[in-house]
């Protein structure tokens, strides 16, 4: 056993030699957790990382520079953990190496060394785990390490499960390696870390996290301790967490009660019950946060639909249906503010879907705090609505009736309202403390939403979030494209 390792950071790509770069320029844009489309986009080494007593691990944080892409503090970083083993023949490519992470073979005056994808490298997962946890294991006999696999699919991150991994209550961790790098404390480092010790058990209980300068807020003291420079920005790498035993993917689950027109209206109240909790430990954990302002509010909601309209042109007949659905919502809003009622934010997960939640034999888990990771980290750690939360399920169990071919046509209704009704009567249990609205996430304290308005907000935001889907999906899986752009039709038309 060993002390934790710490975390050494050096500016620009020391320890990376340029043929390196040059290898990743080609290898990134293929990447599934690529952030942006990669035309015209350049890699500019920011940070190099490497970890005490580790020779071939080195991570490299490059900022994305290009058109339309934010610069500065602002700009998007991905990390793109590497490990560089000497050798003496360059080793061939194929589909075999690839498996392995091999990216490629690089000659420099002090000679020739493979690279490989730290992300899918045992080197590199005992690296982060070392940093993660005090006193872990050596590489040689680390018996935590045993059996670690990365999970495949359709990742933003890259996430390595540790079956054999021993923590307090049992056995298996799972290492969330952040692919794109936020300034600042990391949600999904912050969110998960609060609700855990605030004992909160609706999400897999949080154990560590590797960070650049020290224990950001909401990590272990001492855990992922950098190298202690004042000067270095506070970003964190990697989260570690306990695993969830025979857990089934929530998409998974209601793709496949879809596919046989299977009722998902108990598993869906549930789940409503659970994401019900999960804001009422978020207010209690991290506080509540300011009133929204109506203008402020709208203001973020058209810039974002305008985002859209411009990324994907099937999109344009949209337009007019998305403009009066705001003005109305405006409008509303505006009058709620003027009797003098108060809809207040909070902390919220920000990209809530099936995908983030497992079912297990203990129930709803629910999983991924990074927000949408196409926005900028301040607009997804911003406080919010809970609503947006329930919009984000909403839309999910439509994708699930449309991925699962749901032959019913009332599967996906039925569940969202069942959905709506789990979320209702565990929010009401909250009414009695005088801290949440059953619907909208306004205060039961004199000021709450009327039903007209909530209604109105939850239709907005379940367009916000289907415009957002298109995009993603345009830019990822366009043979899915027409689920978010029905759904956009259907509420601008309901
Ligand atoms: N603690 C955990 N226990 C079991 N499985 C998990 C755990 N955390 C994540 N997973 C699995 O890994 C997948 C990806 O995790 P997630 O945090 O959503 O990563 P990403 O941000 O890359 O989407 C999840 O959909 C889930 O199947
Ligand atoms: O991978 P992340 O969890 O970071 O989230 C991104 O990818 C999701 C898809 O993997 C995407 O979710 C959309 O597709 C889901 C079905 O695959 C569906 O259940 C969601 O409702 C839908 O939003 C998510 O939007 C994106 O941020």
């Amino acid at each position: 056993m060993s002390a934790a390792r710490p975390v050494h950071v050096s500016p620009g790509a020391a320890h990376l030699p340029p043929e390196v770069l040059r290898l990743l320029d080609a290898w990134l844009p293929e990447q599934r957790w690529y952030p942006v489309p990669a035309e015209g986009v350049t890699h500019e080494p920011w940070l190099t990382v490497t970890f005490g007593g580790v020779a071939d691990v080195v991570v490299a944080l490059l900022r994305l520079v290009g058109p339309g892409l934010a610069s500065g503090d602002e700009s998007l970083v991905i990390q793109v953990p590497l490990v560089l083993t000497p050798t003496a023949e360059p080793e061939a490519d194929t589909p075999d190496t690839e498996a392995a992470g091999l990216i490629g073979t690089v000659t420099t005056a002090s000679g020739t060394a493979t690279v490989h994808d730290g992300g899918v490298h045992p080197a590199a997962w005992h690296a982060y785990f070392t940093a993660a946890l005090p006193g872990a294991c050596e590489p040689e006999d680390c018996a935590e390490l045993v059996g670690a696999r990365r999970i495949s699919g359709e990742q933003s991150n890259t996430s390595v499960v540790l079956p054999a991994m021993p923590h307090a209550a049992g056995r298996g961790g799972m290492l969330k390696i952040l692919r794109t790098v936020a300034l600042g404390p990391h949600p999904d480092v912050v969110i998960p870390a609060a609700l855990t010790e605030a004992g909160w058990d609706g999400v897999p209980r949080y154990l560590g996290a590797v960070g650049l300068s020290g224990a950001g807020a909401g990590t272990r003291p001492g855990s992922g301790s950098g190298s202690g420079s004042a000067s270095l920005p506070d970003a964190h790498l990697a989260v570690l967490s306990e695993l969830v035993h025979d857990a089934t993917d929530g998409f998974e689950l209601a793709c496949a009660y879809a596919a046989r027109d299977e009722d998902f209206g108990e598993r869906a109240l549930e789940l409503g019950a659970v994401v019900a909790q999960m804001h009422t430990a978020l207010r209690r954990a991290l506080g509540p946060g300011p009133a929204l302002e109506p203008a402020g509010f709208m203001g973020v909601l058209r810039r974002r639909a305008a985002e859209a309209f411009a990324d994907v042109p099937a999109l344009a007949p949209q337009r007019a249906g998305v403009t009066a659905l705001y003005e109305s919502l405006s409008t509303r809003l505006s009058a709620v503010v003027a009797r003098g009622d108060v809809v207040p934010l909070q902390a919220i997960h920000g990209d809530l879907h099936l995908g983030q939640a497992l079912w297990s034999s203990d129930g709803w888990k629910v999983l991924d705090f990074e927000g949408e990771p196409q926005r900028p980290v301040s607009e997804r750690t911003a406080p919010d609505l809970p609503l947006r939360d329930v919009a984000g399920m909403l839309r999910s169990l439509d994708y699930a009736a449309a991925v699962g071919q749901a032959t019913d046509p009332h599967w996906a209704a039925h569940a969202q309202v069942s959905f709506l009704e789990g979320y209702r009567q565990a929010s009401n249990g909250e009414v009695h403390e005088g801290t949440a609205h059953p619907v909208g996430g306004a205060t039961s304290s004199g000021s709450a939403l009327d039903v007209g308005t909530a209604e109105l907000l939850l239709r907005a935001l379940t367009v916000d979030k289907a415009l957002y889907e298109v995009v993603y999906e345009f830019r990822h899986r366009p043979a899915w494209m027409h689920i978010p752009l029905a759904a956009v039709d259907r509420v601008l038309s309901s």
